[in-house]
């Protein structure tokens, strides 16, 4: 369903990815780690089509970012997510439904907020809260839209330990029921345990890890 084919993209002359190879299979939790600045952001705003790669193919489910449907099945929550301020946790869950014309019950929004421990701050103004909150009402939105493909930067950054182990299962569950999970993570014990599949992004390339063994990688990094 996403493919990266022999991509490569540029900054003012300056190289930041080469030759990128990637795909992400219906039903799969894939896993992106790499050191700081390795390009892993970069990456994922070229496969959300925010910049414009120089070289290869990006598609999903067969199209490429210059089709507005291939926006359609596609969520991303980037690291630093900007959620509407003046909105409360409940409104912000509303008006983006209603921006992908999903009709979400309540019953199902409650389940969720309960989940995730953000149940009494539905009604709360996002601008009070914490940076952990701001980004489970984003993960709680993607998982209520049901893509086929959530793409998450850095999820569990700002998370408590508890949600992180919360966010761990959805994102197992969502993925056995619903769709696939692309996510990036510096936290490589949460990688090994749910993906799939895991790549490894150094020197501007990437290449699939195998062996499962990422703190060996990084020893040599
Ligand atoms: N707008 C920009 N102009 C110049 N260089 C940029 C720009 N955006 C990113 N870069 C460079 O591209 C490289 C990759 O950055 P990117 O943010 O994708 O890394 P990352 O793997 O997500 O890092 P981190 O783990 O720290 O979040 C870095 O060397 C960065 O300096």
């Amino acid at each position: 369903m996403l493919k990266v084919r022999d991509t490569s993209f540029s900054i003012d002359g300056n190289l930041i990815l080469h030759d990128i190879n990637l795909t992400v299979d219906r039903y799969q939790i894939v896993g992106l780690v790499g050191k700081n600045g390795a390009g892993k952001t970069t990456l994922f705003n070229i496969i959300c089509g925010l910049i414009n790669f120089s070289e290869g193919e990006v598609t999903f489910n067969d199209r490429t970012p210059n089709d507005v449907k291939y926006f359609n099945e596609l969520f991303f929550i980037p690291d630093t997510m900007l959620v509407h301020e003046y909105l409360k946790g409940i409104e912000y869950i509303e008006f983006v439904s209603s921006l992908y014309s999903k009709e979400i019950s309540n019953e199902e929004i409650q389940s969720m907020l309960n989940y995730f421990d953000l149940k009494d701050n539905a009604d709360m103004l996002i601008r009070d809260y914490s940076k952990g909150m701001k980004m489970k009402i984003a993960i709680i939105v993607a998982l209520l839209l049901k893509p086929k493909l959530i793409i998450l930067d850095e999820p569990f950054n700002g998370l408590d330990p508890t949600s992180c182990i919360k966010l761990m299962d959805a994102l197992k569950y969502y993925s056995e029921k619903y769709g696939s999970v692309l996510f990036s993570s510096h936290t490589l014990d949460f990688v090994e345990q749910i993906s799939d599949k895991i790549y490894f992004l150094t020197d501007k390339t990437l290449r699939e890890v195998t062996d499962k063994n990422l703190m060996e990688l990084f020893k040599n990094e």
